[in-house]
């Protein structure tokens, strides 16, 4: 029992691409005694990078908003960003800023290395997933041939959460979940995969261990952060793991997320194996598997296009043919690196609020596309998305995912639910239990029901006509 509340407090922390936010929770009611928040810098243009150093300043500066609460937790872990490449010299020092999931300069490496290692089928096999730009392995391979000088100076290769939680600790751990987004994890055998890291010369020993589900990662350095010496620290994972897991999901309950990445997922008990590659085959972080579709242009790129235009991001109107695929930083799903924006359909009388509506329509298209490869046979033709992420706030969004889709939503009612997945892993740790279960004892992901609208098959067509159209142009 705390000061705060009923049960011993603990910390979630969300480490994503545009900001740090943490949560510090009663780990028996789940009731939320603070937050904090601190933003990230991304480099603009093609690349896509963010200093590994500013994350955990992010970090001090969001704890610290949370006053008392955060020192007197008892346990914390950090979800974040999936596959960012951080390289880490002998001092352990960052080489050079991480490469973010979103930075596609590595498609040539990642054709190659899919060329070289037994093709689609071969990595989906092996691997669980093919190793797209987004890939850690795609990221170290174009840094070797790129900069080969910082390439030489790594001794050690990280993700966001893993070297965030090795400040922490000081020590190297990292989970299932996080890794199998990095390509040189296999999720056939459950470890690194020595033909893969061999390929792409790095040593097992350059890599964090990987925890099993359940396990810790040590306990909070002195002096460190504004956090007590001693408290227990959880493994950590990647932000969508972390998501499922303040979800309290199950199987047949599918989940769009709306951030800077848009993401589509389920939970499941099947190994994923998808040799298209629109299908990620991660793992998740309690022991079952996480099939994820991942675009790069989501709630950013609707809001390039509403300013483009001079409008808030409410300000949609109906009608038009107007058709947006919004691929303003190259696409992953569909994989379409080179891809840019296409504005397409415009009459004399088309609106900038049905252009709007046109950027959100191709953003939710993009995912929706996705859907039925993830949610599996689990998922009812007519069940609920559950609907998460900044984007999921918005009027806008919500309406354009109900009529795209024809189903129902589900908005939880708490916003951050990596942050709260973090928390419940934590929680899990202390306790000694699930932490889906806590989640779900928690409650996290009960929330607002909209219910279903007619599906606007006619705006489906006209966007699937013309991705089709325009694939020549992209280099599909
Ligand atoms: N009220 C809102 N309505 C619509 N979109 C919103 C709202 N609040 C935040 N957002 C969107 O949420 C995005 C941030 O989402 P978030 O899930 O926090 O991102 P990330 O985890 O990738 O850093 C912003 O880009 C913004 O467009
Ligand atoms: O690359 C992926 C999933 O494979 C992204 O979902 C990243 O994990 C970034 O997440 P956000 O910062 O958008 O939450």
């Amino acid at each position: 029992m705390s000061a705060w509340g009923a049960g011993p407090l603990v910390v979630g922390v969300d480490s994503s691409t545009q900001s740090t936010k943490v949560v510090v929770v009663d780990s028996a009611t789940g009731e939320v005694a603070a937050r904090g928040q601190a933003p990230h810098t991304v480099t603009a243009g093609t690349g896509k990078e963010s200093d590994p150093e500013e994350w955990w300043e992010a970090l001090g500066r969001a704890l610290a908003a949370c006053g008392d609460a955060a020192r007197q937790a008892s346990a914390v872990s950090v979800a974040g960003q999936q596959h960012g490449l951080v390289t880490l010299d002998a001092a352990g020092r960052p080489v050079r800023p991480a490469l973010l999931w979103n930075d596609v300069r590595p498609a040539p490496q990642s054709r190659r290395l899919m060329e070289e290692l037994g093709g689609p089928e071969g990595w989906a096999e092996r691997v669980g997933s093919l190793p797209g730009p987004a890939f850690t392995v795609s990221k170290w391979a174009w840094l070797r041939d790129r900069e080969p000088a910082a390439a030489r100076a790594t001794t050690a290769v990280r993700l966001p959460h893993d070297y965030l939680t090795e400040r922490l600790t000081g020590e190297a751990v990292t989970d299932r979940g996080d890794a199998s987004g990095t390509g040189w994890w296999s999720s056939a055998t459950g470890a690194y995969d020595p033909e893969v890291l061999g390929h792409v010369g790095l040593a097992a020993e350059m890599l964090p261990r990987v925890a099993r589900p359940g396990e810790a990662a040590g306990t909070v350095r002195p002096d460190v952060l504004p956090l007590s010496r001693g408290t227990l620290v959880a493994a950590g994972t990647g932000d969508n793991m972390a998501a499922a897991l303040g979800l309290g999901l199950r199987p047949g309950h599918p989940v769009i997320s709306l951030g800077t990445s848009g993401t589509v997922y389920a939970v499941t008990g099947r190994r994923p194996a998808d040799p298209t590659g629109t299908v990620a085959g991660f793992a998740d972080a309690r022991g079952d598997w996480l099939p994820l579709a991942c675009t790069l242009n989501c709630t950013l790129a609707v809001d390039r296009m509403a300013a483009l235009l001079g409008r808030d991001r409410e300000a949609v109107e109906p009608g038009g043919a107007a058709v947006v695929l919004p691929f303003l930083d190259g696409e992953r799903t569909p994989n379409l690196p080179d891809a840019t924006g296409l504005l397409h359909g415009l009459r004399h009388d088309t609106t900038g609020g049905q252009v709007l509506q046109a950027a959100y329509d191709g953003a939710v298209f993009a995912l929706l596309r996705a859907l039925d490869l993830v949610a599996g046979p689990e998922t009812a033709a007519d069940e609920a998305l559950l609907l998460i992420g900044g984007g999921a706030r918005g009027r806008a969004w919500r309406d354009t995912v109900r009529r795209l889709s024809g189903r129902p939503v589900v908005v939880p009612a708490e916003g951050e639910l990596v942050a709260l997945g973090a928390a419940a892993q934590a929680a899990g740790l202390l306790l000694g239990e699930d932490p889906a279960a806590v989640a779900r004892r928690w409650g996290t992901g009960r929330g607002e029901r909209l219910e279903a609208v007619e599906r606007d098959a006619v705006a489906w067509e006209r966007l699937a006509g013309t991705l089709t159209a325009a694939g020549p142009l992209f280099g599909a």
